[in-house]
């Protein structure tokens, strides 16, 4: 491309996933340039130890990040990660018009209203492919090869650190400790693995996915988070006994309720439900199979069916691909003056609180083996209308042990059923209640 102007960008993070976009830039820039349709430039890369970063070219070294956002260059690229300062230096890179391409799911799920705005009122360029399933192209999906359909349902492995863990406590009995250990020594985890471990990272991704999937402005104070820290041994060789697996899952589905005002989900006639917790799904299920720090996504839509999207979802060198592909978009919307999408949140559906979203439990028990255990223990599931799906009960020497799968139930019923189960005389310990999902209810 000779003659033609050199898109420049500015590089913020040089961690995990940064110094591979920086190696991914200086390997592929042959390539990029022409696909570009201009040469790609990285111009500078803000960093807070220059010291610590011997692998990149120390004149393009700063630890000024807002000198560097406001310098001459048309593409900010943030992967620091966390709220601030990376909030308020893409709210100024947007607001001079620069293009953003960012991995950060946590600031996306709390502020993606201001940043779009903030995008719209210079016309600049908001991408963040990296930010959920990192290799895995799902935002792009989502925002534009599905925009004619409507999406009915989008559920998936979105933490690769908790399914590192999850397969490993599940295939070798390995401690949930080491593993997590692992998951931060490659990478997977994030700088704090609580985010992790606890689910806000798949919280934040779940908010992302619901946001573009139902047309709807979804933070992650909307989505009902659980971890993975109470998942035991025992609950882990409770599915395996039932041909079961347990997995953290996000889930984000449009359901159908009997109004139209955002705030009155008694009466609004849909509603969006977007929960992120740990399941047991059956062994046969595709899910089932997603190991390591690998992620699945399934999303079904009305004309197209269903799809499901797999592959590295952590990673340094996958984000970074995500990265580089959202910043090879940019660049040739910059190239000829066009502009990717904007933000979609005309439909703004109401979110329904789990407390009213009903789903279905796994519960193992430990009881006296003597006749009249089983009926005592439905007796108090019908006191609280929940219902039975399944029970199998396994005798021992003096003991037995009884497992009972629900019909779909919310969690208040399903507490108080527990409290009262666990109190009586004839059950020894409640071994494991988790939630089932993948099968018929
Ligand atoms: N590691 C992964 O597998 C994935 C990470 N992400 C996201 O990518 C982003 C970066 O993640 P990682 O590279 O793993 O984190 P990291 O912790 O390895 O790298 C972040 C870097 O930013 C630097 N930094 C912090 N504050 C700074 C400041 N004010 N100015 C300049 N540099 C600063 C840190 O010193 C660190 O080197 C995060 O938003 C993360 O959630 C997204 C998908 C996958
Ligand atoms: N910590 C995250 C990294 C990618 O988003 C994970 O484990 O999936
Ligand atoms: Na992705």
């Amino acid at each position: 491309m000779p003659g033609q102007k050199p898109i420049k960008v500015a590089l913020l993070g040089c961690g995990t996933v940064g110094t591979e976009v920086v190696r991914l830039l200086t390997d592929h820039a042959a390539d990029l340039t022409a696909r570009v349709g201009a040469p790609v430039e990285l111009a500078g890369i803000a960093v807070r130890r220059p010291n610590k970063h011997r692998e990149v070219p120390a004149e393009l070294l700063t630890t000024d990040a807002q000198a560097l956002v406001e310098s001459d260059v048309d593409v900010v690229v943030e992967v620091i990660g966390g709220i601030e300062p990376t909030r308020t230096l893409l709210l100024q890179a947007l607001r001079s018009g620069k293009s953003v391409v960012t991995a950060n799911k946590a600031l996306l799920a709390e502020h993606s209203g201001e940043l779009f705005e903030a995008a719209d009122s210079t016309g600049a360029d908001l991408y963040f492919e990296a930010a959920v399933a990192g290799a895995i192209p799902l935002i792009r999906p989502l925002r534009e090869s599905l925009a004619g359909d409507r999406i009915t349902r989008v559920m998936g492995i979105v933490n690769g650190t908790t399914n590192f863990i999850l397969s490993g406590m599940d295939s070798t009995g390995a401690s949930y400790g080491e593993t997590l250990e692992e998951a931060t020594r490659l990478g997977y985890a994030e700088a704090d693995p609580t985010a992790d471990v606890d689910g806000f990272d798949a919280a934040s991704k779940a908010a992302i996915l619901a946001s573009l999937a139902f047309h709807t402005r979804v933070t992650a104070a909307d989505v009902h988070r659980e971890g993975i820290a109470q998942v035991s041994a025992a609950d882990i060789a409770a599915a395996k006994g039932l041909g079961r697996t347990v997995k953290l899952l996000a889930i984000c589905e449009r359901v159908s309720g009997g109004g139209a005002d955002r705030n009155d989900t008694a009466n609004a006639s849909e509603f969006i439900s977007v929960r992120v917790h740990p399941a047991m799904i059956p062994r046969t299920h595709p899910l089932a199979g997603v190991n390591g720090a690998f992620n699945a996504v399934f999303v079904e839509a009305d004309a197209a069916g269903e799809m499901m999207f797999y592959g590295k979802g952590a990673g340094g060198a996958p984000t970074a691909s995500a990265v580089l592909g959202d910043l090879v978009a940019v660049a040739r919307n910059r190239v000829v003056s066009g502009r990717g999408p904007r933000e979609s949140a005309y439909a703004a559906l109401p979110v329904r609180p789990m407390g009213q979203t009903p789903t279905r439990y796994h519960i193992s028990l430990d009881v006296a083996d003597r006749p009249g255990v089983l009926s005592q223990v439905a007796a108090v599931f019908a006191e609280h209308d929940v219902s039975i799906a399944a029970v199998r009960q396994e005798g021992r020497v003096d003991d037995a042990s009884l497992v009972i799968v629900t019909h779909a139930a919310t969690d208040a019923a399903l507490r108080s059923t527990v409290d009262k189960i666990g109190g009586l005389p004839v059950v020894r310990d409640v071994v494991s209640v988790m939630r089932v999902e993948g099968e018929e209810s």
